[in-house]
């Protein structure tokens, strides 16, 4: 579904991603985990347009992206739940739910948005509140459930467990896991390498802008190396 091949980036004149290679098919959950600084971010936004590539490529159901504008590849089903969440906080949760719907005017969106009521039904229970008065998890619940009204085929989410109280994290790797069943791709960027590599199908481990080793999740999470620098086993 998403094919990414020696991709390269830079802030002015210093590169922070040298060449990364990746994929994700359709139906999986891909994760890239790596320490702070490692690129993650920086390759999310390459994906979702809003930071230039200065080489490589990005295929995305079959079609060249590379120089695609970021409105444009979430029409072509490309969302990004970012980090740091960026809901609008003076809105009402049910009021962030529609602007995730924003390029849809039919009557499925009332449709999509009791969906994501049944996914997180406290965001049903708090749906006229302002969204600022969310807790933090609550807050990135919302950012996942907005990201999904736009009907992705595939997501991308970056940090998502950041900040949270480790039960809130725990909630959230379950609701990735979720994705999954509902049809979404999903690749997913991580500081948290053990809990994105549990709910994950593969895995990608990056280190200052190179992938240095990938795989089957369940045998990165095994591997002596990732057990000592990212995991702390
Ligand atoms: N706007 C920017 N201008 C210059 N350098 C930047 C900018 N944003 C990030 N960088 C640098 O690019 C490198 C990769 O940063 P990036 O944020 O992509 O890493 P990351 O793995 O996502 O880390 P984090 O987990 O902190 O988000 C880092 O060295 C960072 O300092």
């Amino acid at each position: 579904m998403l094919t990414v091949e020696g991709l390269r980036s830079r802030y002015g004149r210093i590169e922070v991603l040298h060449g990364i290679d990746l994929d994700v098919a359709s139906g999986e959950i891909v994760t890239v985990v790596g320490a702070n600084g490692a690129g993650k971010t920086t390759l999310l936004k390459c994906l979702s347009g809003i930071q230039p590539v200065s080489a490589g490529s990005i295929v995305f159901r079959g079609e060249a992206l590379t120089t695609v504008p970021a409105h444009a590849r979430v029409r072509r089903g490309l969302a990004q739940s970012p980090e740091g969440r960026q809901i609008f906080t003076n809105l009402t949760v049910e009021e962030n739910l529609r602007l995730g719907a924003y390029l849809f005017s039919d009557d499925k969106v009332e449709r999509d948005r009791d969906d994501a009521f049944a996914m997180f039904p406290i965001l049903k229970e708090k749906r006229n509140l302002a969204a600022g008065g969310l807790s933090g998890g609550q807050q990135q619940m919302l950012a996942i459930a907005r990201a999904l009204m736009g009907r992705p085929s595939c997501l991308l989410l970056d940090e998502p467990s950041m900040g949270l109280a480790p039960i809130l994290v725990a909630q959230i790797f379950d609701v990735v896991k979720s994705l999954k069943a509902l049809g979404v791709t999903v690749l997913l960027v991580e500081q948290n390498a053990f809990g994105a590599l549990s709910v994950a199908d593969r895995g990608y481990v990056m280190e200052t802008g190179r992938i240095t080793m990938s795989g089957p999740a369940a045998e990165l999470i095994a591997d002596e190396r990732i057990r000592a620098a990212y995991l702390g086993i």
